[in-house]
């Protein structure tokens, strides 16, 4: 898997070099590639924003460095198993499903706005060429995509199958599949008394059928308290 990040805050993604995602990268897993966007002006003064046609507060990235950038990094052929990410706050809500399904991609590039944004040409074009996923990380306001593709990176290539060491933990998290779409239970480990606190006795009784009823009743008692958005969903085992 190839990973591209368009930002003109390139220096974002060196955390990905000191992270699983860096060792990742080191066994030929994934590939990283961060590139500067002023790279692709031609202004003295790199100039990337510009004000917004029909008025409004704030500044709006040109879509000229952009497009120059598409052409050098990703080319002018379309191939829609290149996915293109625009994380924005009017975006779809990004899920573990979309992880998963992101996760078998050979090529996703990221581009990572700032400002009000880009240029929605920007992203008409990249839909006539590549598959674009405009994603939103939640309901609240980052000040630029970057943040977002770093988070949607760890959830993407944790997922890449070699990349954990033990897969099968990835089927008892929250939101995997395995989890009939419930929140994961309490977790806990040694000492079994801390600080005046004590491990619940049923994971110690050694009895496998209790602790399975016990952690499942916990998804169920968390997810109704937390989420309950999640409780109607289908693919949740509680209705
Ligand atoms: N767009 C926009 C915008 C609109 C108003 C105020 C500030 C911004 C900043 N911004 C510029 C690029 C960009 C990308 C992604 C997010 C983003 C994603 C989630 N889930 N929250 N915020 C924000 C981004």
């Amino acid at each position: 898997m190839r990973l591209d990040y368009l930002s003109i805050f390139p220096a974002y993604f060196d955390v990905l070099d000191i992270s699983l995602v860096g060792k990742a990268a080191i066994n030929g897993l994934v590939e990283i590639h961060a590139h500067d966007l002023r790279d692709w002006t031609h202004d003295r003064h790199r100039t990337v924003d510009d004000t917004p046609c029909g008025g409004g507060a704030g500044m709006v990235m040109k879509p000229d460095p952009w497009g120059e950038a598409f052409d050098e990094i990703i080319g002018t052929e379309s191939d829609p198993s290149v996915h293109v990410i625009f994380p924005a706050p009017s975006g779809t809500p990004f899920t573990q499903s979309a992880a998963a399904e992101l996760s078998s991609a050979q090529r996703i590039v990221f581009c990572c706005g700032r400002y009000e944004g880009i240029d929605h040409r920007v992203i008409d074009y990249a839909r006539s060429m590549w598959t674009v996923h405009e994603v939103s990380l939640g309901d609240y306001v980052l000040n630029g995509g970057e943040v977002a593709a770093l988070a949607i990176t760890e959830a993407v290539v944790r997922l890449v199958p070699g990349f954990m060491g033990n897969p099968e933990s990835l089927a008892e998290e929250s939101f995997s599949a395995g989890q009939d779409g419930l929140l994961e239970y309490p977790l806990f480990t040694r000492p079994v008394s801390w600080r005046g606190l004590d491990v619940p006795e049923v994971l110690m009784s050694g009895h496998h059928g209790r602790i399975a009823s016990w952690r499942r009743d916990e998804s169920v008692r968390l997810t109704r308290e937390r989420r309950p958005d999640l409780t109607d969903s289908d693919s949740s085992g509680i209705h």
